[in-house]
């Protein structure tokens, strides 16, 4: 069994975060692992508090995992501080492990789920650590310090990001005004893809991000190339846009089922 880990933090509603991690590994069959590191009190209406972990229980779940399973292929998602983070790429650091980094940033509702000040630390130590880094518009003006509306303005933009060591950067094109949603995929080798597919018009998609960046651990745990699971993992997550499960009064989840109950979506690549 191909085992892969998610460092994240705890959705109560079960729409994003660990609890989508968890289910998209399970439909992809793999053997998901946990390391959690902060509890949200969130439904799909918003997130009403933030519990995060000391460093040190991270650390400490961290240690457990890699004493004991063979982990293939990882996901960061919510990593709320400095602190965490600099703790997260500590332990990573010189295991032979692919990486996939969700630079979490915002809630839906609005609510930071990063610090301000813990930028900086994830642009330092996480991302040279990088295989694959998933960043929707707002996250990559984050991190690049640049505004990005354009498709040129989105090509410099990743060109700044593998600058930081990233091996690989999604830049996820759902928040542009856009009919499809656009990703593009660009690599250290200069090469580039885009993958299309229709834009669901819904307000079901609290954890879209979450489960694609789950998905393509999924595929690289089960030894998927780079460009193979990005591809597959964008098929997942639009198969879970397209069916929605009408949960909550808010932003409902995907539904993680849909893959599993045969649905299958066209998602266009352009080389
Ligand atoms: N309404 C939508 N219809 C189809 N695909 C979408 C839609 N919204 C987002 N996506 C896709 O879902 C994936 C996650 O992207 P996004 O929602 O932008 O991430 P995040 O949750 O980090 O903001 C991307 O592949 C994106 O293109
Ligand atoms: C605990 C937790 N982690 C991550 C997120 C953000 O998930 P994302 O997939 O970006 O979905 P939205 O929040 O944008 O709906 C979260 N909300 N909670």
């Amino acid at each position: 069994m191909n085992i892969v880990l998610t460092i994240a933090g705890s959705d109560s509603g079960g729409g994003a975060g660990i609890q989508a991690d968890l289910k998209t590994f399970q439909e992809l069959n793999v053997f998901g692992t946990t390391v959690i590191t902060a509890l949200t009190a969130q439904n799909t209406l918003g997130v009403n508090g933030i519990y995060p972990a000391t460093p040190e229980f991270v650390e400490l779940q961290l240690n457990a995992i890699f004493d004991d399973f063979d982990v293939r292929a990882l996901k960061t998602g919510m990593l709320f501080s400095a602190e965490i983070i600099q703790t997260v790429a500590r332990n990573l650091k010189d295991r032979n492990l692919r990486i996939v980094v969700d630079p979490v940033m915002i809630a839906k509702g609005g609510q930071a789920l990063l610090k301000d000040d813990a930028v900086q630390a994830l642009i330092r130590v996480l991302l040279p650590i990088a295989t694959v880094l998933t960043p929707n518009i707002p996250e990559a003006e984050t991190i690049t310090g640049m505004k990005i509306q354009t498709g040129e303005e989105i090509r410099k933009a990743a060109q700044k990001i593998l600058e930081f060591g990233v091996e690989c950067v999604v830049m996820k094109g759902g928040h542009l005004e856009d009919p499809m949603a656009v990703d593009t995929v660009f690599f250290q080798d200069g090469s580039s893809f885009q993958m299309k597919s229709p834009k669901i018009d819904t307000r079901h998609t609290h954890g879209t991000g979450c489960t694609f960046s789950a998905a393509i651990t999924a595929y690289l745990g089960r030894g998927l190339s780079i460009k193979e699971s990005i591809i597959e993992a964008k098929k997942f997550v639009q198969a879970a846009i397209e069916n929605p499960l009408n949960i909550g009064h808010g932003h409902g989840p995907t539904n993680h089922f849909a893959h599993r109950l045969g649905a299958k979506a066209e998602v266009e690549i352009i080389e």
